[in-house]
Order: C-alpha cells, then sequence, then structure tokens
C-alpha cells in the first residue's frame, strides 16, 4: 500500500446527448459528444480508517466518489482541487468517480485492469444519477463521440481528430440528476438526431451545428444562456449546466469575460 496517489482528469462538456437507462448499470448511459478539458479535477488519495472528501478544500457530499470506495471496499482521503464549478455541465462528478477509481486501484493495489477501473467509475456515477456518459469520455480524452451506451466493453466510442482552443462562462447549475431521472423522450429523440447529423460531419462545426440544434430542440436552455447563444453563433450550452461555451474565440470576440483552456489531448492520467 502507497501513501498517496494523484490522478489528473479532464474535465468534459457534453454537447448532445441521449439516454439509454438499464437495470444493469455498466450497461446504462448514453450516446452522444463532447469535449474534454484541460481544465479539469486532480483527484489525491491517501488510504484513511474514515473516508472524507473535499473539494477546493471544503467538504463535499460526492455519491459517485463514495460508491466507489465502497464498491473496491476500502476507506480514503480524497482531496480534489479544480478551477471548474461543480454542478455546472463539466463532469466534475465523474471526473471525482474517475480519479478516485485510479487512485484507489493503485494505492490499495486492487489489481483491475483499465477497463474495470472505468466500469467502477461509471457504475457509481449513473447509480448516483450524476452522469452517464462522463466517465468513459474523461477516460479518453479528446473530443469523445458516444457510438453506444455503456461503461467498456459494452460502451463503443469514438472521436472528432481535433484540437481546439475552448471558451467558457457559467452561470450556475442544472441539477443533473432532476433532468436525467424525468422524462426524456423529447430531449433523446433530439440527442439521436443530433449524433445522427455529426456523424454525417465529424469535425469540430460540424459539432457546435448539432450541439446548439440538440440544446434547441431538448428544450433544457435557460434564459441566461440563451441570451449569450443569441449574441454568439458559434456557442451552445454544456449539458447540463447554465454554462456556455465555444470552441475557439467567439465569447471573447463578442466581449464577454469567458473562461479559456484547450480540448484535452488525453484521458485522465497518473501525475508523477
Ligand atoms: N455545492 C454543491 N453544488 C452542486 N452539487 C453538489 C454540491 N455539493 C455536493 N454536490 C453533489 O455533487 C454532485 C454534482 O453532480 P452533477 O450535477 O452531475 O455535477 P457535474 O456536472 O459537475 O458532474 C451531486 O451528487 C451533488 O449532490
Ligand atoms: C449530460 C450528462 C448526462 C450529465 O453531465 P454533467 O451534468 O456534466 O454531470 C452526461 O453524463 C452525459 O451522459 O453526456
Amino acid at each position: 500500500m502507497t501513501d498517496a496517489v494523484e490522478v489528473f482528469v479532464p474535465g468534459h462538456i457534453t454537447g448532445l446527448f441521449s439516454v439509454h437507462r438499464h437495470a444493469d448499470p455498466e450497461r446504462a448511459g448514453s450516446r452522444g459528444a463532447g469535449v474534454t478539458l484541460t481544465d479539469g479535477v486532480t483527484v489525491a488519495l491517501t488510504p484513511a480508517p474514515d473516508s472524507l472528501v473535499t473539494l477546493n478544500g471544503d467538504p463535499v457530499e460526492m455519491p459517485p466518489v463514495a460508491g466507489v470506495l465502497d464498491a473496491l471496499d476500502v476507506t480514503a482521503e480524497i482531496h480534489a482541487e479544480t478551477p471548474l464549478p461543480l454542478g455546472a455541465g463539466f463532469g466534475v462528478s465523474g471526473a471525482m468517480a474517475l480519479g478516485t477509481a485510479y487512485a484507489a486501484n493503485a494505492a490499495f493495489d486492487c489489481g483491475k485492469t483499465d477497463n474495470a477501473v472505468i466500469r467502477v467509475a461509471h457504475e457509481a456515477e449513473v447509480s448516483s444519477g450524476t452522469g452517464l456518459g462522463d466517465v468513459v469520455a474523461q477516460a479518453r480524452g479528446g473530443v469523445p463521440i458516444r457510438l453506444e451506451p455503456g461503461a467498456p466493453p459494452h460502451g463503443r466510442l469514438d472521436a472528432i481528430p481535433a484540437a481546439a482552443r475552448v471558451e467558457y462562462l457559467t452561470f450556475g447549475g442544472l441539477a443533473t440528476s432532476d433532468v436525467i431521472s424525468g422524462s426524456t423522450t423529447e430531449l433523446s429523440a433530439a440527442g439521436e438526431d443530433a449524433l445522427t447529423a455529426l456523424l454525417d460531419r465529424p469535425t469540430l462545426p460540424g459539432f457546435i451545428d448539432a450541439a446548439r440544434s440538440f440544446a434547441r430542440d431538448a428544450g433544457v436552455i435557460t434564459d441566461d444562456v440563451a441570451a449569450v447563444l443569441d449574441d454568439v453563433d458559434t456557442a451552445s450550452m454544456a449539458m447540463l449546466g447554465r454554462t456556455v461555451y465555444t470552441l475557439g474565440t467567439g465569447l471573447t470576440d463578442a466581449g464577454y469575460d469567458a473562461e479559456t483552456c484547450r480540448v484535452h489531448p488525453a484521458g485522465a492520467t497518473f501525475e508523477e
């Protein structure tokens, strides 16, 4: 058993998605597409007799992290640091679950393969109702397309092979669990149409166009987000949060004081 293990997990903004429920959480998930970010979450895990989770120094209730620790039957202190806001569509909960799973597997010599670690984090995230596709996307990096839902070996991923600057502006959170546990028929139909359109044009402009159509058709846009989307036709809304993002410089060009990062070229990594 080692002392502390640190893992970096990229943030993930979902552009479009459809919900695929299944009694078995490793087969449940979403199809869709998003961008992983160089702004992410660094998860530091230290084995400890009582589990504790902090985010930027403050204790937090984080069900998917608790779920990972339970599944691995370990207790630990998890200290996570991120520039990203929690609950605003950046997959912070998925990042914390995946970072915890990788770090715990290493610190406690659980002996799991990469796919098995991803499966543990995905199951905990899905069972907590905090996400459906963030974990598999964050394990891959880049601009992942989720062709089939679920953790490996069930889910299937592809990606848009491209890099970009990413700008984002956040107004606050949207409760992911309220949206994905409610009626998702309209949202999922919009997500399937948008994924088909993206696969016809798997480029960054194709992604933003599909994401904007999805955001409009899914009926989730809030007034603060809508006002920015009216101003910036290369921007869309992060699922699921009151966040606007663009690939390139659209937000700053329009005079918004946006945060800036890049598409992350890789998935979660151990920090040396
Ligand atoms: N202050 C907080 N704001 C939002 N979520 C919080 C907060 N403290 C704890 N949580 C928990 O964090 C999780 C956030 O999940 P989610 O909304 O999917 O966020 P994200 O989009 O960052 O992944 C939920 O389980 C929620 O209960
Ligand atoms: C959109 C969402 C269901 C939730 O994303 P977040 O709010 O960032 O946890 C995501 O996990 C996905 O499946 O695409």
